[in-house]
């Protein structure tokens, strides 16, 4: 999905294709909030050329902010952090072997000097990424603020009509 210049304002990365599922909560929710946005697998272990190349290339691409998605020894989001000066969101896939403990503390022990913003571990830290990327963009692009803005008050109405949790 791109903006109306072709370019996309958030990169979606995560370290394998087996991380989509988590991550395409990510995805839809930037859809659904019309944030031009691309999609990719790039690996610090797999991939270290294009994880290099990726960083750098991403500013002068017109990206904003990037969303990375790993599982297990998640170098992926503080490596990016490392080679780029874009605010980096990170998301711990839940591996099999630890839960996503792994992920999580992979990505959230920064050292000071180097930040990755840590969301929870899968789906719900996927979908908080793709609303913080939101509302970093959205001073930059009303319309994105505006999306958002939507979002929250149809949230919030969805709990309100339904108050009583016996009725279906
Ligand atoms: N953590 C990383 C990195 C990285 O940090 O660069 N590259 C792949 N992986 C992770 O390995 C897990 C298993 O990957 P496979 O399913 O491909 O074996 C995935 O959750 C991926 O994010």
């Amino acid at each position: 999905m791109s903006g109306s210049d072709g370019a996309p304002l958030v990169g979606v990365v995560m370290g394998s294709r087996s991380d989509w599922e988590t991550m395409q909560h990510c995805a839809d929710t930037l859809a659904r909030l019309g944030v031009p946005h691309e999609v990719r697998v790039v690996s610090a272990h797999r991939t270290p050329d294009l994880l290099f190349r990726y960083a750098e290339e991403a500013p002068a691409r017109g990206l904003r902010v990037i969303v990375a998605g790993a599982g297990g020894a998640a170098h992926l989001p503080g490596m990016l952090a490392a080679k780029t000066a874009l605010p980096v969101l990170g998301v711990p896939v839940q591996s099999h072997a630890l839960n996503g403990l792994d992920s999580l503390l992979s990505i959230v022990q920064m050292p000071a000097g180097i930040p990755v913003g840590t969301l929870a571990i899968g789906r719900a830290g996927a979908i908080n990424a793709a609303l913080l990327s939101a509302a970093m963009l959205q001073y930059a692009h009303p319309e994105i603020g505006a999306a958002l803005a939507q979002f929250r008050a149809e949230q919030t109405d969805t709990v309100l009509d339904r108050p009583d949790p016996r009725v279906p």
